[in-house]
């Protein structure tokens, strides 16, 4: 019986493990064993931080790259790793810059088709800002590309944080995402709440597992043949076999706390603000003065977040942008705590 396989992509921030936290609460609901493969960009592993926090799932973590390629010789690992606890189900979150093609057709390959089965490909899509995306990433075509990838590959496209536009929006970004894919079905969400029957159709505690349902193999085949054959009309040169980063000027830094400082919150926002034109994308546990709790901060967009945490390690945040100047973000991260 081969295990089912749903994997969640989607550009930064757009929702997927908000996403995540729901399914692996109602995986546990319905008496299924979870497992969960969390890939960062950052060295830093603050989503697999919160997933184990809050819902106690153990987490295979595979950090500072990406799996659709940097990283994508240590998927194997991770994978075998996740199987010998012989999961009910196998959730696997890309980063946001991965192609989920590539994991697909990785996921494809004879070692592991026998034993996996890619049961549904979910692309997340962050309302209040994918209709910015060409523009403000045009300066990286392979990131675009990526980002149309991820649209045209998914058979489940959630556009979440619905809560944020208006409804003319909603239209201008289904038309988008029917460009690109006329088959998925698209679900509008508000802290990617969705109805989790149909993404979980056919899944079942090992001993009484019935037929699947659906057919998703073959369904999910064309489509990801279609979209693969897509990526090379728009790719012409490397062959598949000389595949190229998912992005190419997007990249991750750890801004650790000088031991014992902290910052104030207005501080970070401005910090945020300054680097607007770079920033993609921060998230981290920081230290506020005055003995506060410390602070899970989250930016994306351009809307930064605040809950209280109870991290107990040494407060970080992780930056993640386009064409970063590393040693000016340093010290301009440096001038903060002088
Ligand atoms: N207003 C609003 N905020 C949301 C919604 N969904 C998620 N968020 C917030 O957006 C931020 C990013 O959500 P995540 O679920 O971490 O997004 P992600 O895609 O996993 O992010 P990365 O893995 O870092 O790319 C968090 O602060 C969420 O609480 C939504 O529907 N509305």
């Amino acid at each position: 019986m081969r295990i089912p396989v749903i994997v969640l992509g989607g550009f930064l921030g757009s929702g997927k493990t908000t996403l995540l936290l729901s399914l692996l609460k109602e995986s546990y609901a319905r008496g299924l064993q979870p497992g969960v493969l969390m890939n960062e960009l950052g060295k830093q592993d603050v989503d697999g931080y919160i997933l184990e926090e809050q819902t106690g799932a153990a987490v295979e973590k595979l950090l500072d790259g990406c799996v659709c390629c940097s990283r994508k010789e240590e998927l194997g690992a991770n994978l075998e790793l996740l199987i010998k606890r012989r999961p009910d189900v196998i959730y696997i979150e890309l980063t946001g810059v991965a192609d989920p093609v590539e994991i697909a057709q990785a996921l494809r390959e004879p070692c592991w088709e026998s034993r996996l089965s890619v049961h549904s490909l979910v692309t997340m899509v962050d309302a209040e800002n994918v209709l910015d995306y060409n523009s403000r990433l045009s300066a990286d075509k392979q990131l675009v590309r990526t980002l149309r990838s991820q649209l045209a590959a998914a058979n489940l496209i959630i556009v979440n944080k619905s809560d944020l536009v208006e409804q003319e929006t909603l239209w201008k970004i289904e038309k988008l995402i029917r460009k690109r894919n006329a088959a998925a079905d698209i679900e509008f969400t508000i802290f990617s709440r969705i109805g989790l029957n149909p993404l979980l159709d056919g899944i079942a505690p090992r001993e009484k597992q019935p037929l699947p349902k659906r057919a998703p193999a073959e369904f999910k085949g064309s489509l990801l043949k279609k979209a693969a054959a897509e990526q090379k009309k728009a790719e012409p040169g490397p062959a598949p076999a000389q595949h190229s980063d998912s992005f190419s000027q997007v990249g991750a830094v750890t801004l650790a706390f000088p031991q014992g400082k902290a910052l104030p919150k207005a501080v970070l926002e401005s910090f945020f603000r300054e680097w607007a034109d770079r920033l993609l994308r921060a998230k981290g546990h920081v230290r506020l003065p005055g003995g506060e709790p410390v602070q899970l901060v989250q930016h994306a967009g351009s809307r930064t977040t605040w809950e209280n945490s109870s991290y107990p390690g040494t407060p970080y945040l992780v930056f993640i942008g386009m064409n970063i100047d590393r040693e000016q973000l340093a010290e301009r991260w440096s001038a903060l705590f002088r």
